[in-house]
């Protein structure tokens, strides 16, 4: 029977939750005087990052923040960049700092992330709030976007608690497999976290209630990983050239006519995790507006 998975929309999805925090940003403004501020620090001329950074411009501007794109050549220095995280960390108009990754190899990025004001750091990379995410606690920190984001879609298959469900991450990067492992395990799903040191990952990942591959290989997980019926989450964001055509495509770690054929649910690429990921981001963004005001306010 093929095409009987559900198709999770993330396109849509990402939708409401911006129009949500479109609302909350309109009292926001209207009872602080000043809209949530974002900055995005974009180091070099990476065309996907110049792509991403302006669809971050363009849902800000959405969500009626205040937002502004600082953009420094690729030659730019640690101390320089130092210097202009300082900056923002003490802007009062801005609310969330984020610094494209990756930075040129000639800066430390974990340097650049710890020097977030945690308070700003929107994309909970800081090791402050990824140490408070990996000590179960997923109510105080910011969380990293794109976790925060699957963790939305998997709730409309299969609500809060996934108690007695396998999950099985593929991929234990920083920024997805580590933190969405911990945000599934707080859900009480049963967790795997597989990499490329794992044996016989593909049985492993058959295994799975809930799949998600984060691993950058492109359209690696086929039929043959995919439990039936399971729900597959595919962060991977893959150009893959033609040749021939002289055309690109973007292409997901997941072969989605093979996992629309045996799973329950998937996520496509695009219109899937990465609109997830920016409407986190701006409903970060506006949630680290709301304490700065808290933690700024002058007892009566
Ligand atoms: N500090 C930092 N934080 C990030 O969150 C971050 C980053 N650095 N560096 C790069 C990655 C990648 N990323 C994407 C966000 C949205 C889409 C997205 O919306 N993609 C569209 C397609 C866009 C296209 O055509 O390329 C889609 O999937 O439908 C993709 C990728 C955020 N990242």
């Amino acid at each position: 029977m093929p095409r009987q998975a559900v198709l999770i929309d993330g396109k849509a999805l990402a939708k409401s939750v911006t129009d949500a925090v479109a609302d909350v940003a309109a009292r926001f403004t209207a009872a602080q005087g000043r809209q949530p501020g974002l900055a995005v620090v974009l180091v070099g001329e990476d065309p996907a990052s110049q792509v991403y950074v302006r669809s971050k411009g363009k849902m800000a501007a959405r969500c009626g923040f205040h937002s502004v794109t600082i953009r420094q050549s690729a030659d730019l220095s640690q101390t320089d960049l130092l210097a202009v995280v300082d900056r923002l960390n003490n802007d009062s108009t801005i609310d969330g700092i984020l610094v494209q990754l990756p930075l040129p190899t000639h800066i430390d990025a974990d340097a650049v992330l710890s020097a977030i004001d945690p308070g700003k750091d929107v994309d909970g990379f800081h090791p402050i709030n990824a140490g408070r995410l990996a000590s179960g606690d997923v109510d105080n920190p910011l969380l990293p976007c794109t976790p925060a984001g699957i963790m939305h879609m998997i709730r409309t298959i299969h609500g809060k608690d996934l108690s007695g469900l396998n999950a099985v991450v593929l991929g234990r990067s920083t920024i997805v497999g580590r933190p969405i492992s911990h945000l599934l395990l707080a859900a009480n799903a049963t967790v795997t976290v597989a990499h490329s040191r794992t044996k016989n990952i593909e049985a492993l990942a058959h295994t799975a209630d809930i799949l998600v591959a984060a691993v950058g290989r492109p359209q690696m997980v086929g039929r043959s990983w995919i439990k039936p019926g399971a729900t597959v989450i595919d962060v991977g964001i893959n150009r893959i050239e033609d040749q021939n055509l002289g055309t690109s495509q973007l292409v997901g770690d997941v072969n989605f006519d093979e996992a629309m054929d045996v799973a329950g649910a998937v996520t496509p690429v695009p219109k899937g995790v990465g609109p997830m990921t920016i409407a986190m981001l701006m409903a970060n963004t506006l949630k680290a507006a709301e304490a700065r005001v808290k933690r700024e306010a002058v007892p009566a």
